[in-house]
């Protein structure tokens, strides 16, 4: 790990680290150098590492602030990796003001940022990137999908892939290095780079595959954007509140009463769906009605899914300007137009559910289709893409510069070494020497 312990001088920090108050219990945390003084000064007699005793809570001044749970968790074998201690006080907002004031008070306090716990793991090697945000995810998962992605995050799924395959550059950097500086030795095996060059194949194949799995990473993560669009009074709205099952939409009979994108979120199968009602498309001149047509054919160019709607007996439209996903054409007011059924993917009516429950078991198999692999190891960000088409791209120059200088070939793979530990925040340090006298005996 590159980051050092430099925090010997840095501020105690605490922070109420359980939700909003009043609450039954609330937790408040202390982490740093200072941390045991100051629970000795508030509890007494601290307890065993790791085990709660219950303690009478004072103030300096003797008050009495509440009765607690206290735990200690001496570092660097604790979430920040420096001394930390938990006060489980009751969750009174008075209880736990008077708390914080009292921890403000001691000599290199002040209260956490944002997320500082958190890193001050990361710099203290308790936690890498992915990791962080692994956990960031996991604290704010909705669904159940999007816990199981944050769970494999932040408990280093993703993190040993990407340290294996930045292990494997490393690895293949130094065999290219030892037969560059050791070609002349007769310990050096023949025919290193083949070895080198169908491992570096593989990588690049494991590399694209883990990539197209980005998308439903960034869809599990920030939910499946499914966007209604249609013309006019084709029933947009109406659906849209009976899905959210709320009136989040106006519904009028007045064709163009939907202006701005308005957006829910649902909750399918444990899959987060952002859910978007646009203005219905025609040729206008008004110009509000106009800006409403440009953000709803703007808001269905970024769509994942569309529900292309048209009122049943109209032709729903199969195509919209810039997007190439997948359109669902849903025939709507199936009410009062039976019997009709070609043409549509789904018939829905807003006044009885039961095409509605079609249109959701629709959502549902998309969902899943997506999500075929099961293995939840997926990049859900737009940092881990990035990174990782550099990477990506820095392997394939090294494949395809066969007729290169083997110095340079090397080059992209560090380079493609260097994106990766970019991802986990674990840029590797040079260790290449230690590898070429692991594997071969050169120093005879
Ligand atoms: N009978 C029947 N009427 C419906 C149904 N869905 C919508 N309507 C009626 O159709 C009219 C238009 O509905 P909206 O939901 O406002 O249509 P929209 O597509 O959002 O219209 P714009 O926002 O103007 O583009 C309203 O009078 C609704 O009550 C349905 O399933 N059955
Ligand atoms: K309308
Ligand atoms: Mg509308």
């Amino acid at each position: 790990m590159r980051f050092n312990l430099m925090l010997a001088t840095s501020k105690t920090i605490y922070a109420l680290s359980s939700g909003g108050l009043p609450s039954g219990v609330a937790v408040v945390r202390v982490s740093g150098n200072g941390a045991f003084r100051a629970a000795k000064s508030l509890a007494g007699a601290l307890p065993m590492p790791r085990q709660a005793a219950l303690k009478t809570i004072r103030t300096r001044n003797g008050l009495i602030i509440d009765r607690a749970l206290v735990l200690t968790f001496p570092g660097p074998a604790s979430f920040t990796g420096e001394d930390c201690v938990e006060i489980h006080v009751h969750g009174g907002k008075a209880v736990v003001n008077t708390l914080l004031d009292e921890l403000s008070s001691f000599e290199n306090f002040r209260l956490a940022e944002h997320g500082e716990f958190s890193r001050r793991a990361l710099e203290n090697g308790k936690m890498d990137l992915v990791e962080v945000e692994g956990l960031a995810d996991l604290i704010s998962a909705e669904t159940e999908m999007q816990r199981r992605l944050a769970m494999e995050h932040a408990a280093g799924g993703l993190s040993d892939l990407y340290n294996s395959w930045a292990d494997r550059l490393t690895r293949a950097r130094a065999l290219i290095e030892a037969e560059l500086d050791f070609a002349d030795e007769d310990d050096v095996p023949g025919s290193v780079s083949d070895m080198v060059w169908a491992d570096m194949k593989q990588l690049h194949r494991e590399l694209s595959d883990h990539l197209a799995g980005a998308d439903l990473g960034e869809i599990i993560r920030d939910g499946l954007k499914v966007v209604i669009a249609g013309p006019p009074n084709a029933g947009k709205s109406s659906l849209m509140n009976a899905l959210a099952k709320r009136e989040v939409a106006i519904v009028t009979d007045i064709a163009g009463t939907t202006r701005d994108v308005l957006h829910v979120d649902l909750n399918i199968e444990g899959y987060a769906v952002k859910l978007y009602d646009t203005a219905g498309l025609r040729e206008t001149n008004e110009i509000v009605e106009r800006e409403g047509i440009r953000r709803a054919l703007r808001t269905v160019a970024d769509a994942d899914l569309v529900l292309s709607l048209a009122e049943i007996g109209e032709e729903p439209q199969r195509t919209f300007p810039g997007f190439a996903g997948r359109v669902l054409a849903v025939g709507t007011k199936s009410d009062i137009h039976p019997g009709i059924r070609n043409g549509y993917d789904v018939l829905i009516s807003a006044v009885d559910v039961a095409g509605l429950n079609e249109l959701h078991e629709l959502l549902r198999r998309d969902l899943q289709a997506r999500s075929g692999m099961l293995s939840l190891a997926l990049p859900s960000r737009l940092r881990h893409r990035t990174l990782l088409t550099d990477s990506l791209g820095a392997v394939a120059a090294a494949l395809a510069s066969e007729d290169r200088g083997l110095d340079i070939r090397a080059e992209y793979l560090r380079q493609a070494a260097t994106s990766l530990g970019r991802i986990t925040g674990r840029v590797d340090v040079e260790d290449l020497l230690d590898v070429i006298f692991s594997e071969f005996c050169i120093g005879k």
